[in-house]
C-alpha cells in the first residue's frame, strides 16, 4: 500500500484555513483518495478535552509553559491515534493548524522560544512533520470582518490576546515560510473561496495525483 500525505494549514485567525482545509479535503475524495480532515488543538477525544481547557481554561489561565505543554500533549494524543495511523494507512491527512501555529502563538508570540517548541515536538509527537504546509495571508481588515460575521463579539483565551500578541504570530508563520520554502507556500487568503481554493491546488499541483480519465 502506498503512504499517504499529510498537509498543514496555517495562519492567523480567519484567514479560510478550515475553510480551505475543507475543501481540500473534498477534492482529494472527488480523486477517489481517502482524505481524513482534522484540526488542532482536537482530532481525538483526549485532544478535544485539552482543546477546551486550553481554550476556555479554569480559573485564571495557563502560564506559557504549562500551555505550551497542553498543546503538545493534545498533539502528541493526536499524532499517536488518528494522524501517524491514516498516513500509514495510505489517507491524505489534511490538518487545520498543527506544530507551526505552537512555534508561532508559544514559541513567538508566547516567547517560549523555537527551540523549547520543537523538543516538546520531538518528545511528544517523533518530531512528525507534514509534507507540505499551506501559510493562509491575508490583511488585518479583511480578516476581521470575517470573524465579526463568523464569532460576533465571542472569543477565546487564544483569540482575544491583543494585537501585538497576533502581529508576531502572523509575522512568525511568514519567517517560517521563508526559512524552509520546501515544506512552506504561503497562499493569498484574499478573493472568493473558490479562487483561494485554485490557488492551493495550484499550489500542491506536484504533489497532486492526476485525474482520472
Ligand atoms: N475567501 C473568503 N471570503 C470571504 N469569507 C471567507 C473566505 N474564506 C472563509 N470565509 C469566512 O470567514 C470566516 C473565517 O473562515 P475560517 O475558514 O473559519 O477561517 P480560520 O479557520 O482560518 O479561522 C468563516 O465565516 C468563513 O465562512
Ligand atoms: C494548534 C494551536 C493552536 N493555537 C491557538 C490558535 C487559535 O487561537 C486557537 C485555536 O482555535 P481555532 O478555533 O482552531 O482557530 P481559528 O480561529 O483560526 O479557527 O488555538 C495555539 O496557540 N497553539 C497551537 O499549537
Amino acid at each position: 500500500m502506498t503512504k499517504g500525505r499529510f498537509i498543514s494549514f496555517e495562519g492567523g485567525e480567519g484567514m479560510g484555513k478550515s475553510t480551505q482545509a475543507r475543501l481540500l479535503a473534498k477534492f482529494l475524495e472527488g480523486r477517489g483518495l481517502k482524505a481524513v480532515l482534522t484540526r488542532e488543538p482536537g482530532g481525538t477525544p483526549g485532544a478535544e478535552a485539552i482543546r477546551q481547557l486550553l481554550l476556555h481554561p479554569p480559573g485564571e489561565g495557563w502560564e506559557a509553559e504549562a500551555e505550551a505543554l497542553l498543546f503538545a500533549a493534545a498533539r502528541s494524543d493526536h499524532v499517536a491515534r488518528l494522524i501517524r495511523p491514516a498516513i500509514q494507512e495510505g489517507s491524505w491527512v489534511i490538518c487545520d493548524r498543527y506544530l507551526d501555529s505552537s512555534r508561532a502563538y508559544q514559541g513567538r508570540a508566547g516567547q517560549l522560544g523555537d527551540a523549547a517548541v520543537r523538543q516538546l515536538h520531538a518528545i511528544g509527537s517523533h518530531g512528525l512533520l507534514p509534507d507540505a504546509t499551506i501559510v493562509l495571508s491575508a490583511s488585518a481588515d479583511h480578516v476581521q470582518e470575517r470573524l465579526r460575521a463568523r464569532d460576533g463579539d465571542e472569543t477565546d483565551a487564544i483569540g482575544g490576546r491583543d494585537d501585538s500578541y497576533h502581529l508576531a504570530v502572523n509575522s512568525a508563520f511568514e519567517a517560517f515560510a521563508s526559512e524552509e520554502p520546501d515544506r512552506f507556500r504561503i497562499i493569498d487568503g484574499e478573493g472568493t473561496v473558490e479562487e483561494v481554493h485554485q490557488r492551493v491546488l495550484a499550489a500542491l499541483s506536484p504533489m497532486l495525483p492526476e485525474a482520472r480519465p
